[in-house]
């Protein structure tokens, strides 16, 4: 089959179990990052003429954003394996609404673009999505002139053509959200003036610097405590770029962990960016005194990439500070499960993001843990795992509901490959949103990974 006909996941589900593994060993390779994958087909969709992607990320929840450039207008072709040729310029509304899956970045940035380029459209998603809050990318469109309809700041929304084009706006993020800035910035194309965004925690920063490569003029200074401003002109048209997707480091977070936890392993995952607004989780491992080496540390397309090598630690608890949830946002229920076989306590602080996302992650990690006998305290916006708790560090024995959470899922077969008795997952079926290789992946480095019939 096909990468772009894949069936939707939705209804299908697949309860999976992980059991103790031997020591993992060998090389891997990160799957395309999937934040700059669904920048790529964007950006590349409004750029009149032609662009060429190589390493994007195929991926339900990429492909759905495939599929909503083709229904906008663009052509979107498939040439071999994360190899895609873009044709863009002039969109359109379409008839149909816009299905989105699981995928908030997904759904967040096309309703940005859509604005911009002076369309309507009317967006979906599945159970998840449908109870993420879209309210926070409504209001600053509403600022610029966008009429939409939503259902209590939630999915399905649909926005109307602006008849007389959005207005120049100054806009403070609210919270530090890369979706919700990225939607301003793509909205921002259709304005008549400058608009301007104070970003008071940084965060990614991937739109920043693909529409910078379109040929987009937009300016960044420093504000005067950690945040910045980005200045942007409206009416600046795209020029078509090749794009080149780094890995994941989100995605290669989960076998670096695994070769962390699981003894005498050693392993390595290749090709992972190292953006500094992406790399949170690297320094937190390396603080609790994880042997993590980056190999071949080279730049590629103006991001700096690596080979990340893991190998087995004796890890310590730390104090994860709240400055730092930006950029390793994605990675707290993995964090969480490495705490676990760690000595002494790590408290995560500043996580209130985690409440939204494909599930209320807080809640679906200590859930998750408590039930493998992992001693985890919780607050609106802090988790606490004391790791070395019990004896083993984790029994497992569970099946943890995944709440159509891929990160949910894949961590916790993770932890399932150390625990002393095997965890299942009940639904292994949102993993292709991100990562579909990973079952494959971790089986290829050991990892005692099976359907569960
Ligand atoms: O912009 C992006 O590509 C993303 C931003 C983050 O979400 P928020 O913007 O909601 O923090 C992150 O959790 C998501 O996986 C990808
Ligand atoms: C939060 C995530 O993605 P999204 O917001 O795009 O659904 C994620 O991948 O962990």
């Amino acid at each position: 089959m096909s990468a772009s006909s894949r069936k939707p996941s939705d209804t299908e589900t697949h309860r999976t179990v992980a059991r103790r593994s031997g020591p993992l060993n060998g090389a891997v390779t990160a799957p395309g990052d999937k934040s700059i994958s669904h920048r790529s087909l964007i950006l590349s969709a409004l750029a009149k003429g032609e662009s060429r992607i190589t390493g994007l990320l195929e991926g339900d929840d990429v492909l759905r954003t495939a599929t909503s450039m083709r229904a906008l207008g663009a052509s979107v072709e498939r040439s071999g394996a994360g190899e895609w040729t873009v044709s863009g310029g002039a969109w359109a509304t379409p008839e149909k609404s816009l299905y989105f899956g699981n995928s908030g970045t997904g759904v967040r940035l096309v309703m940005g673009a859509v604005a911009g380029a002076g369309v309507g459209a009317s967006f979906e998603g599945d159970i998840s999505l449908r109870g993420r809050p879209m309210g926070r990318v409504l209001e600053p469109l509403r600022l610029m002139g966008v009429e939409a309809d939503d259902h209590e700041g939630r999915l399905p929304v649909k926005i109307k053509t602006a008849e007389n084009g959005l207005r120049a706006v100054e806009v403070k993020l609210a919270s530090a959200s890369a979706q919700v800035k990225s939607a301003i910035l793509l909205a921002a194309l259709g304005a008549s003036g400058q608009v301007r965004i104070h970003e008071p925690i940084l965060c990614r920063d991937h739109t920043e610097r693909m529409l910078s490569a379109f040929g987009v003029e937009l300016s960044t200074e420093p504000d005067c405590e950690n945040g910045r401003y980005i200045t942007m002109a409206g009416g600046q048209a795209l020029s078509p770029c090749d794009v080149n997707v780094p890995g994941d480091p989100s995605s290669a977070a989960f076998a670096i962990a695994a070769a962390l936890i699981v003894p005498n392993s050693d392993v390595v995952v290749k090709g992972v960016l190292l953006n500094p607004l992406r790399t949170g989780l690297y320094q937190t491992l390396r603080e609790m005194g994880a042997d993590l080496t980056f190999e071949n540390q080279r730049e590629e397309n103006g991001e700096e990439v690596a080979d990340i090598r893991a190998r087995y630690s004796v890890l310590r608890g730390v104090e994860v500070p709240a400055s730092r949830a930006p950029s390793m946002i994605d990675e707290y229920p993995i964090l969480a499960v490495v705490a676990a076989f760690a000595h002494g306590e790590t408290m995560m602080t500043g996580l209130e993001e985690l409440r939204v996302k494909e599930s209320d992650r807080i809640a679906s990690v200590e859930t998750g843990l408590v039930a493998c006998g992992v001693d985890v305290v919780s607050g609106p916006d802090w988790l606490r795992v004391r790791g070395g708790s019990t004896t083993p560090a984790m029994i497992g024995g569970a099946t943890i509901k995944t709440h159509h959470d891929h990160r949910i899922a894949m961590s916790f077969l993770v932890a399932g490959l150390v625990s002393e008795q095997p965890i299942q997952i009940d639904d292994a079926s949102m993993i292709a949103t991100s990562f579909p290789d990973f079952i494959a992946q971790m089986i290829s480095i050991g990892a005692d990974i099976a359907q569960d019939k």
